[in-house]
């Protein structure tokens, strides 16, 4: 198989101190969205800055499209794109400017700028402001200039660090649908410390915890993982722990207090109107129900404990 990008137990260490990461091996083969999920300090920044070839790594080695990033920089970089998490903006230039010099950075053909230009503005949503300063642009149009910038060489794989950072939720939302569009037809690295987020963008998730990769599949299966394991009921009346473990799938009762118990089960969310029959025969009189949700912090600890094993 052929992969966009392809690391080989990429581990970094700045000057002296210990790993920042250690032995990531990453593969991404077609377009779409790739979340890389920690929380902050788990190295993500690291991670990118090496396989966007603006930090050396101390150990392990990049491919892109089959390139070694280290050995032959100028071949590997043209299939990059990249948006650091301080985007390389410039508030004196007007966005034309500053994406005519983005464009010749990148080597683009003087002939064929202009169109380059157009292109990558119109797909950004950023035509209506050509010659508008960056400095006076909102925070959602300075973060869709440094996409267009990332991508106006068209490069094969687009990593954006922790694009939607600092944008308010609508520009989150419109930060969200222009990522989904530019993954259509090239394959995009994204980084987030928010579950949710890495949640409703990407259909593949990796997650690094203390610079170690901790989990690596679908989101499917990352779901099917933190998928709720316990209920939390309100009731009137205290039901009895031995009516409660003959349910089928309840595996462990917890009551914090007379009229609130946390009931731990096995399998689905069916689980609910086995519940439901049961206050209804034993009038216990059901006033709430709901999941309880894992929480990343605990599915982070989940994850790191099975890979330490
Ligand atoms: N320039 C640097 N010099 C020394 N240590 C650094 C440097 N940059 C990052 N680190 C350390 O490397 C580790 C990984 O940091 P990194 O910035 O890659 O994490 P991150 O997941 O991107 O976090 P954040 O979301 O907070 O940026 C952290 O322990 C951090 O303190």
């Amino acid at each position: 198989m052929s992969f966009i990008l392809k690391t080989d137990n990429l581990s970094h260490r700045y000057s002296n101190s210990s790993w920042a990461i250690r032995n990531i091996n990453l593969e991404i083969a077609h377009t779409g969205v790739v979340g890389l999920l920690g929380s902050n300090g788990a190295g993500k920044s690291t991670t990118m800055n090496i396989i966007c070839g603006a930090l050396n790594q101390s150990e392990g080695t990049v491919y892109i499209n089959g390139t070694d990033l280290r050995k032959h920089p100028e071949t590997a970089k043209k299939d990059i794109g990249f948006l650091p998490q301080v985007p390389p903006l410039y508030p004196d230039l007007t966005i034309d400017e500053y994406l005519i010099y983005s464009a010749e950075l990148r080597f683009i053909e003087k002939n064929k700028i202009k169109g380059a230009l157009e292109e990558v503005k119109e797909r950004c949503g950023l035509s209506h402001l050509s010659s508008r300063l960056i400095g006076n642009l909102s925070g959602g149009y300075r973060q869709r200039v440094g996409i267009a910038q990332a991508i106006i060489h068209k490069p094969k794989l687009v990593v954006l660090d922790e694009p939607t950072n600092g944008l308010d939720p609508n520009q989150i939302i419109e930060a969200r649908k222009l990522i989904r569009e530019i993954a259509l037809d090239h394959a995009v690295l994204f980084s987030s410390h928010i579950l949710s987020e890495v949640q409703l963008l990407c259909k593949e998730i990796i997650m690094i915890e203390g610079g170690r990769m901790i989990f690596s599949d679908s989101m499917d299966a990352f779901n099917n993982y933190v998928q709720p394991h316990s209920v939390l009921m309100r009731v009137e009346n205290r039901p009895s722990e031995e009516v409660l473990l003959k349910i089928t799938g309840v595996t462990k009762v917890d009551f914090l207090s007379d009229k609130q118990v946390r009931v731990y089960f096995d399998g689905g969310e069916e689980i609910t109107e086995r519940l439901l029959a049961a206050s209804m025969q034993y009038h216990w009189k059901l006033r709430e129900i709901n999941f309880d949700k894992t929480m990343l912090d605990d599915t982070f600890k989940q994850l790191s404990a099975q890979t330490n094993q």
